[in-house]
């Protein structure tokens, strides 16, 4: 009989014939002795969410009692024809797969939204509240009346007669006077040495005119014709307002011709110019043990150390660029404008000369000279741990780059980037640079990016050995926030690091969130912007060097 042939052959083969039977615990209707059979196989619930959808069909039929569902195969074999209802079962189970699949899209789908809402919610509040924290930090004991008025006092403010002299008729975000210290407890002897900072203004270069005027670059929409009006020079001048009188040594460490340079350009500003001196902590011991005539001031805490900007008119960096991003890195604001003296091998950001530093700082102490805005990124580590708690991890501002790499783990990065809210891809590959226009001829370089001059407004995106053949760089306007996310289902952690230094281990889950900080490095320039750039890749790089041909040779 068939029904027996049948009924032995399940008995021979029960695994096969289960596996063919049961496609999962979700009864969807279907064929009349499909859904019977389903409902004697497995009396579970439909469950559509993601945890179940993303079990594999395999997980599905061990939930199944193996007892249960052979008595239930054997009794459904008993009274339907084997061959066809395989057939019909087989297409059911097909079915069900392809359902199952679209269910575990959907969910994902919905996921990854939800996710992505909930990290621009947490990166809003994040902000919020790390500015307020700022705020009520710094006003100390000042009552909530006061809080409002004591902000405003502490940001950077244009005294009211310049508003419309410049950002009102220029329209440009040009000087910016910083305020005296804000009233609070208990000023450090050290740094309320100091006297008032001086203030400057900044003002576009006007083919070549240094009198302080700038055209704008403005976009004219009349009758619908959208035309641009004549460009300005970019270049920007630094033009001081009041004389200088503090600067900060921001020296590389353990180099005798560095120290000894140090020491002579301390006791010039201050013998010749009249200059208050700062240093970093171990440098005034160095001094202090080289000549104790050196009255250098230097700060204690971390507490001092962020209120360096509201004293220092000027940083001086000996070293090579390692220098200046350190310097940089000492400002999680804003950042005083930066003369830097090249004691290192390259030099990129390093214009000025160290045996006419006499020369190079008695021009910029007059002024006006050309500077360089370099902008940094601005870098949040986002935790998928935290997620619930407002404030996560400080912001680190990075000059040249942040790096997310592989670590010491031997598997490919799988990283997903987005561009506000655009996916842009997944990276596969040893990393992902992403790097402001000065770090262009950093490591951005190395990994094939484009060299970029550092005015142009942009973010590159650079990826590191993609192991696929069609990732090139790209070069995203300055405007975006970029998300880089380690996915859950990453086989290893990421790595994060800031111009090559503090590593931060991102986890499955973790991301980082890049956007340009409104608060650039300016660069005091030899010549100008560009000449300084075109001469750093030149000299640096030795870009296109090649031997002239010579008329010597087959012609037209
Ligand atoms: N494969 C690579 O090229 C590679 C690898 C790691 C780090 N780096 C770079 O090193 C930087 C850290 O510099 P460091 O001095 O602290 O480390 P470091 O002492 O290891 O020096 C790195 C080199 O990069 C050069 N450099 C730094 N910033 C530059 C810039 N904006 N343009 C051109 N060259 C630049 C420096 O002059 C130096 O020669 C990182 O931000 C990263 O860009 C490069
Ligand atoms: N004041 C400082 N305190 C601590 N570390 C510093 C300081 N200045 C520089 N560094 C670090 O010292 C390292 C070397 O500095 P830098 O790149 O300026 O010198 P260099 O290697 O001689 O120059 P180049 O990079 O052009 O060859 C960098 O990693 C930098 O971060």
């Amino acid at each position: 009989m068939a029904t027996d042939a049948a009924h032995q052959e399940a008995v021979q083969q029960p695994d096969s014939r289960l596996r063919s039977l049961n496609p999962g615990p979700i009864p969807i209707p279907a064929a009349p002795s499909s859904r019977s059979l389903l409902e004697k196989v497995s009396d579970q619930p439909v469950n559509l969410d993601l945890t179940a959808s993303h079990q594999s069909e395999n997980d599905s039929i061990s939930t199944v009692s193996s007892v249960e569902s052979e008595k239930a195969a054997y009794e459904f074999l008993a009274q339907t024809p084997i061959k066809s209802t395989d057939k019909h079962l087989v297409e059911f189970s097909e079915a069900m797969r392809t359902v199952a699949k679209a269910l575990r899209q959907v969910a994902e789908g919905k996921a990854a939204a939800q996710a992505e809402a909930a990290e621009w919610k947490r990166k809003y509040e994040l902000e919020t509240a790390q500015k307020q924290q700022t705020r009520i930090k710094d006003c100390g004991t000042c009552t909530d009346d006061n809080l409002g008025k004591m902000a405003s006092q502490l940001s950077l403010e244009a005294p009211a007669s310049d508003q419309t002299g410049c950002c009102g008729n220029h329209g440009i975000c040009s000087h910016e006077v910083l305020q005296d210290e804000v009233p609070g407890p208990n000023p450090r002897p050290s740094l309320s040495m100091v006297g008032r900072k001086a203030s400057f203004r900044l003002s576009w270069g006007c083919n070549g005119n240094k009198n302080g005027q700038h055209k704008h670059d403005f976009v004219s929409f009349e009758k619908g014709d959208i035309t641009t009006a004549e460009r300005s020079s970019k270049q920007i001048l630094l033009k001081w307002e009041s004389r200088p009188q503090t600067v900060l040594f921001i020296t590389k460490p353990n180099s005798n011709s560095v120290r000894v340079l140090c020491a002579e350009m301390v006791r010039w500003l201050k013998e010749h110019k009249n200059i208050n001196v700062f240093v970093e902590p171990w440098v005034s011991k160095e001094l202090l043990t080289d000549d104790s005539n050196h009255t250098v001031q230097t700060w204690d805490n971390d507490d001092d150390k962020k209120m360096l900007h509201k004293k220092v008119d000027l940083i001086v960096t000996l070293g090579g660029d390692g220098t200046v991003l350190w310097a940089a890195s000492l400002f999680k604001g804003p950042v005083p404008p930066v003369v830097a003296f090249a004691m290192g091998s390259l030099g990129f950001m390093t214009p000025f000369p160290s045996e006419q530093y006499r020369g190079c700082l008695d021009n910029v102490l007059k002024g006006p000279f050309s500077i360089t805005l370099r902008n940094r990124l601005q870098c949040h580590v986002i935790r998928d741990a935290a997620k619930d708690e407002i404030v996560t991890e400080e912001p680190i501002l990075v000059l040249n780059e942040v790096t997310i790499d592989r670590g010491i783990s031997s598997y490919l990065t799988y990283l997903e980037c987005y561009c506000d809210s655009s996916f842009v891809t997944c990276v596969q590959g040893d990393g992902l640079i992403i790097s402001t226009t000065s770090g262009s001829t950093a490591y951005s370089l190395a990994a094939g990016g484009s060299m970029v001059h550092p005015q142009v407004p942009g973010i590159l995106f650079t990826p590191i050995c993609p192991h696929s053949l069609s990732f090139r760089p790209l070069i995203l306007p300055e405007y975006v926030t970029l998300r880089i996310q380690v996915p859950y289902n990453s086989r290893g952690h990421a790595w994060a690091s800031f111009d090559g230094k503090d590593r931060k281990q991102l986890a499955p889950g973790d991301a980082l969130i890049c956007s340009i900080s409104p608060w650039p490095v300016p660069t005091a320039c030899l010549v100008d912007s560009t000449t300084d750039f075109l001469r750093s890749i030149h000299e640096g790089l030795h870009w296109n060097l090649r031997k002239t041909q010579t008329l010597d040779g087959p012609r037209d």
